[in-house]
């Protein structure tokens, strides 16, 4: 099996109890709200990336990237494997904006739009909103249904 390491961060404005999410505007994944994430670029660290990523895709600027998780996602027959590094960011500089990949929007945590979003994230965003560490597979067939998935508190990634 080949494997592309991604990352996935979520913003936090813990005060007022929201998470940003982005409506990807094309590629993989458009037309959902996604973390914000991406590839790496060579030799950069997988943290750099995702602040990299963020940026671009956001205009936001993370001061501290906390780790939440981690995801491997397979695909039915594909061959490539992702795995996802999830951080969410409580520290950060800037105002969200509309890029040529995403539109930002702030949710309140009680009403995330888990059904315009990725399957997965209704499992795993309770465990990443309460701090608990978490390891998570899912099989998806197509972009829409899960076939199989474990998910697991643990105590370090
Ligand atoms: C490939 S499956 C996937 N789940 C996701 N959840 C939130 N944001 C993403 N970009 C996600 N990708």
């Amino acid at each position: 099996m080949l494997k592309k390491v991604l990352t996935l961060v979520l913003v936090r404005d813990v005060a007022q109890q929201r998470v940003l999410l982005g409506m990807k505007k094309r590629g993989f994944g458009a037309g959902k709200w996604n973390g914000f994430g991406g590839k790496l670029e060579p030799g950069e660290t997988v943290e750099e990336a995702a602040k990299r990523e963020l940026l671009e895709e956001s205009c936001v600027h993370a001061e501290e990237l906390l780790p939440a998780g981690r995801i491997e996602f397979e695909f039915q027959g594909d061959p490539c494997l992702l795995d996802v590094h999830v951080f969410t960011v409580e520290k950060y500089k800037g105002n969200p904006h509309e890029t040529e990949e995403m539109r930002p929007l702030w949710y309140e945590e009680g009403e995330i739009p888990f059904d315009k979003m990725w399957a997965d994230d209704r499992f795993w965003f309770p465990l990443m909103l309460e701090k608990k560490l978490f390891k998570a597979r899912f099989l998806f067939k197509g972009h829409e249904t899960i076939l199989d998935q474990s998910l697991q508190v643990v105590d370090a990634l």
